[in-house]
């Protein structure tokens, strides 16, 4: 779908993604969407095919079946090209080279090259120009990596990772940075992250994936909203009738107590407490369920109320829920 501007509303849209490395499907039935202009992170236990994912959309790994389009164009479409930068998971650089010939190069391969905001990037860092790459910091390293894809002026921005080896301390930092630099630069950022509370402070929008497919797709209040952890006394053997009506995404008894996960069809009649779910529980939950029905919300749906195109879409979505909360 293009807004009246011409401009494609999606930064990601997916149909039908796989990839098979060999016999291994790393990324299956993968159906999603991610606007324009979101912060999105990218969360999933280790082998879930975040990397996978991120690669297909950076053009390094070829999908295996379906279609993946970046701002409405095929991802194979070379005028693509300069919209993306990704920043791979090692933060390749070259240690030999000062910050300032870092940038340089970064100058002569990009014709859309910012050098301001590439500068901006990093003294704001208080990083010296001459000083070399190798003698950094991880926290420096990032930040110089980020001056070079930031420098890029891309559209999307591809990032495996950003903090996996920060401190707190500069991971709070490198996650402002990378805040105000997208909402500077109106780029969309898709980031993996192990770092849940990370996400949640930086995220407004979310993928959740487990063994190549797709578990929660969306706003991440939107998929918030949607769930209720219920707590309470609960004596007999499984799942009360009352818990049971609704989508039940993990249900678990330590000793008299019951806590469950569940979507709600309505309210929760019972004796029960039922609260707003953290989005650590709630990705916790369905990283612990992987029986549990995955959820998408409306706009991260192709085949959602914007969509022009679905006519033929295919992938899990026949068997989604839509958010209804
Ligand atoms: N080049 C490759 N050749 C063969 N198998 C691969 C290759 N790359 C990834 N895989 C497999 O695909 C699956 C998904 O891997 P991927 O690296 O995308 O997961 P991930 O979610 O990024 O994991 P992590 O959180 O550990 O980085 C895994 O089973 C992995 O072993």
């Amino acid at each position: 779908m293009t807004s009246a501007d011409g401009a494609s509303r999606w930064a990601v849209e997916a149909r039908g993604l796989g990839k098979c490395f060999r016999r291994r499907r790393a990324v299956q039935d993968f159906s999603v969407r991610i606007p324009a202009g979101a912060v999105c992170g990218l969360v999933g236990p280790n082998g879930a095919g975040k990397s996978t994912l991120l690669g297909m959309a950076a053009r390094i790994i070829r999908p295996t079946e379906g279609s993946l389009r970046i701002f409405g164009s095929p991802v194979d479409d070379p005028a693509g090209l300069a919209d993306t930068a990704f920043l791979a998971q090692d933060k390749p650089l070259f240690p030999q080279f000062t910050v300032e010939e870092t940038l340089r190069l970064g100058r002569e391969l990009n014709p859309r090259w910012d050098q301001e905001a590439a500068e901006r990037i990093v003294r704001s860092g208080k990083l010296p120009l001459g000083a070399r790459v190798g003698s950094l910091s991880g926290g420096q390293r990032a930040r110089v990596a980020l001056a070079l894809a930031f420098g890029k002026r891309p559209r999307l921005l591809l990032l495996d990772e950003p903090m996996a080896e920060l401190d707190p301390l500069a991971a709070h930092e490198i996650g402002g940075l990378l805040l105000a630099e997208a909402a500077e630069q109106g780029t969309t950022v898709v980031m993996s992250s192990h770092r849940l509370a990370d996400v949640a402070t930086m995220c407004d929008h979310l993928v959740a994936v487990a063994g190549g497919r797709v578990r929660l797709a969306g706003e991440t209040d939107e998929l918030l909203a949607a769930h209720r952890l219920v707590t309470g006394v609960h004596l007999t053997e499984g799942v009360p009738a009352e818990i049971a009506r609704h989508t039940v995404v993990e249900s678990r008894t330590t000793g008299r107590q019951l806590t469950a996960l569940i979507r709600p069809h309505g309210p929760v009649e019972g004796d029960w407490k039922t609260v707003e779910p953290s989005l650590e529980e709630v990705l916790l939950g369905y990283m612990r369920s992987p029986a549990a029905p995955p959820l998408l919300t409306a706009a991260a749906r192709v085949d959602g109320p914007h969509d022009q195109e679905a006519a033929g879409s295919h992938g899990q979505e026949q068997e989604d829920e839509e958010v209804t909360a």
